[in-house]
């Protein structure tokens, strides 16, 4: 297990966000109010997940961090610098993978190499480098046709990262695979993640994937979506790839399980009350 004060120097950049809300359709005279003002600061090399009800806001939130979408109050800071166009030393992951069909999987990754202007011989370098961590060398030359949804969706969190950027912000990244790919791809991700630490942002449906995955967990209230609960995840890393059995996780899930009941999202828990983390 690796103790907090033995992980890798964060190669991340802190983000504050300050008193940000956003409203949709402003100036229609019918405005929707899809984030209430939220306030969070995130150091660097945190990994933070944000857990709630589909439509509580939290694609919109990071898509505000990303500065692919304009704030309707307050202020984002990435690096220290205000967010008002698009982050670009930045990674970004969602459900459906992207891959471009007509590329090999190292083509794929390679885009940035061309997109980013960036060296090709340094990039390919990490690029293979990760194909190996990831145990996906066979897989490089293939297209993604030929790859299962698991190899496609780990090619995809290659590309995210190939670039080491400072931040990644990760949109239910796992939520078209299998259960036990998942729980392989969460601990590859968790290894990655170790080994240079960036800042993540991640969301997530799954409560036992953001206990297994995060150093705090932000817990937002149904639409429009607010932060109810930041609950710092005090468990030593890496963490076991199932992590059901342990008491101290099962205390975490059930906390973020008992907003949720009591807000109306889910019915019917019936928990043990010795286990809560208060
Ligand atoms: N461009 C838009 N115009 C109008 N409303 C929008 C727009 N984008 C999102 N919304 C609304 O804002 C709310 C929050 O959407 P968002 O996608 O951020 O939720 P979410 O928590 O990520 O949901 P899910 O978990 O289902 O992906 C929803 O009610 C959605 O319909």
């Amino acid at each position: 297990m690796t103790a907090q004060s033995d992980m890798a120097t964060p190669s991340g950049v802190p983000i504050t966000i300050s008193n940000v809300s956003k409203a949709f359709g402003e100036g229609t005279g019918k405005p929707f109010q899809a984030l209430k003002p939220i306030d969070v600061t995130i150091p660097a090399g945190e990994f933070i997940s944000v857990v709630g009800a589909s439509g509580c806001g939290k694609s919109t939130l990071m898509l505000m961090v990303a500065g692919l979408l304009k704030h309707t109050t307050g202020e984002i800071m990435v690096a220290g610098r205000a967010v008002r166009e698009p982050v670009t030393d930045v990674g970004i992951a969602f459900q459906d993978h992207l891959l471009l069909d007509f590329r090999t999987a190292f083509e794929n990754v390679m885009l940035h190499a061309d997109i980013r202007k960036m060296d090709r011989a340094k990039l390919a370098v990490r690029a293979k480098e990760l194909f190996a961590q990831l145990r996906l060398e066979h897989a490089m030359n293939k297209y993604p046709r030929q790859l299962s949804g698991g190899m496609r969706q780990r090619v995809s969190l290659i590309r995210t990262l190939v670039h080491d950027p400072s931040v990644i912000l990760m949109d239910e990244p796992f939520g078209a695979l299998d259960a036990l790919t998942r729980l392989q791809v969460r601990t590859d991700l968790e290894t990655l993640w170790l080994r240079r630490r960036p800042t993540v942002v991640f969301i997530t449906h799954s409560v036992e994937e953001a206990v297994g995955l995060s150093d705090r967990i932000l817990v937002m209230s149904p639409s429009p979506g607010e932060v109810i609960d930041d609950i710092k995840v005090d468990l030593p890393r890496p963490r076991p790839i199932v992590l059901g059995d342990a008491p101290e996780f099962g205390a975490y899930v059930d906390r973020i399980h008992r907003h949720f009941e009591r807000l109306g999202v889910l019915h019917g828990i019936t928990m043990p009350q010795a286990t809560a983390v208060q």
